[in-house]
């Protein structure tokens, strides 16, 4: 315990980079090495009572067996008597979310180049039976180069067999994840498809100010596909993509992640340089130093000295191995 705290000992904190619905990300700098780091608070009392005790092990656990050129690196968790903290790898480009909707959509070389370097991250951790479950805009960030990294995996999980918990953003629900019908890695593909349309559309498929509507219309209806902006090989992988059948889903098929890399979408893609971030990215962040925080949101600077409630002895054990 004194070792581990130690840990944050040595970071000082810089800004707010990021709120989420159970996190704090902040923008460190690490003293004894000067770089920065993002480190993600989360408070402990929170977790409990919005029942992510489990979801946060997920993550944490997960963070630290995985390494990959399109994920966030993780270098080590800590916890003292208010927060759980991550500390990440700091990727500065900002979310890909931003760029996305200040150009409106993106045009077919822009949305293949982030699908490919997507499926990357999805396939290798499908390998180790990883399920994602959160893709989707926000959750894409760029690194100063502007190749992508995937991060908040927070309701990632190792997933055997099924698993029957409703998580995700609603526009980006597999069908059977709504209909509690159990659910696999498939899901990951089904959510590909989502964002390879608001990629290329400006917007998911399925929306509503309800999310009640939105499952509604995911389970009911079939996506429309604009002809001006989707190119009938994009539409033909996104429905292979979004099918309802699981069985039938590309990417979820005994060919695993190489039936949707052999797609006719991808027909001129050579894998190996994408794996090698040899493909040249089309959007380059503005990156002034390695601690340049203007691709994010400005958040009040008393986020920065925000203190979480001390934690119950009781939920302070649960994370006993934090
Ligand atoms: N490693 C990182 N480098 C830079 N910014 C980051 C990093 N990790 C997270 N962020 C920023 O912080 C935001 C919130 O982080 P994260 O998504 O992990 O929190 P969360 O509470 O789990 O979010 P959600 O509400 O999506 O569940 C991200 O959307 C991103 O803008």
């Amino acid at each position: 315990m004194a070792l581990k705290e130690n840990k944050i000992k040595y970071c000082d904190f810089v800004t707010t980079i990021g709120v989420g619905t159970f996190a704090r990300v902040i923008l460190v700098h690490y003293r004894t090495k000067n770089e920065y780091y993002a480190l993600k608070m989360m408070s402990i009392e929170e977790i409990v009572r919005l029942k992510q005790t489990e979801h946060v092990k997920n993550e944490r656990k997960i963070l630290a067996h995985i390494k990959h050129p399109f994920i966030v690196n993780f270098y080590w968790s800590d916890r003292d008597i208010r927060d759980l903290y991550l500390l990440l790898e700091y990727v500065p480009g900002g979310e890909l979310f931003s760029y996305l909707r200040k150009s409106i959509r993106f045009n077919t070389d822009i949305a293949k180049f982030y699908t490919c370097e997507i499926i990357l991250a999805l396939e290798y951790l499908h390998s180790f039976s990883i399920a994602y479950r959160d893709i989707k805009p926000e959750n894409l960030l760029l690194d100063s180069s502007g190749h992508l990294k995937l991060t908040d995996f927070g309701f990632a999980k190792y997933i055997h067999d099924r698993t029957y918990s409703t998580v995700g953003t609603p526009e980006y629900l597999a069908p059977e994840i709504i209909l509690s019908n159990g659910h696999s890695t498939a899901v990951d593909w089904y959510s590909l498809g989502i964002l390879i349309y608001e990629f290329l559309v400006g917007q998911p498929p399925f929306i509503d100010d309800n999310p009640f509507h939105i499952y509604q219309k995911i389970l009911q209806e079939n996506a429309k596909f604009p002809a001006k902006y989707v190119d009938p090989v994009a539409k033909h992988l996104i429905k292979k993509l979004i099918i309802h059948d699981r069985t039938k889903r590309l990417g979820n098929m005994k060919n695993g992640a190489n039936d949707v890399k052999n797609h006719r979408w991808f027909k001129n893609v050579n894998w190996e340089y994408v794996y090698d971030r040899r493909l040249q990215p089309p959007i380059i962040p503005s990156v002034l130093h390695s601690g340049d925080t203007q691709n994010f949101e400005q958040f009040d600077d008393c986020d920065v000295w925000y203190m979480s409630p001390i934690s119950s002895i009781e939920d302070f054990v649960l994370f006993a191995d934090f």
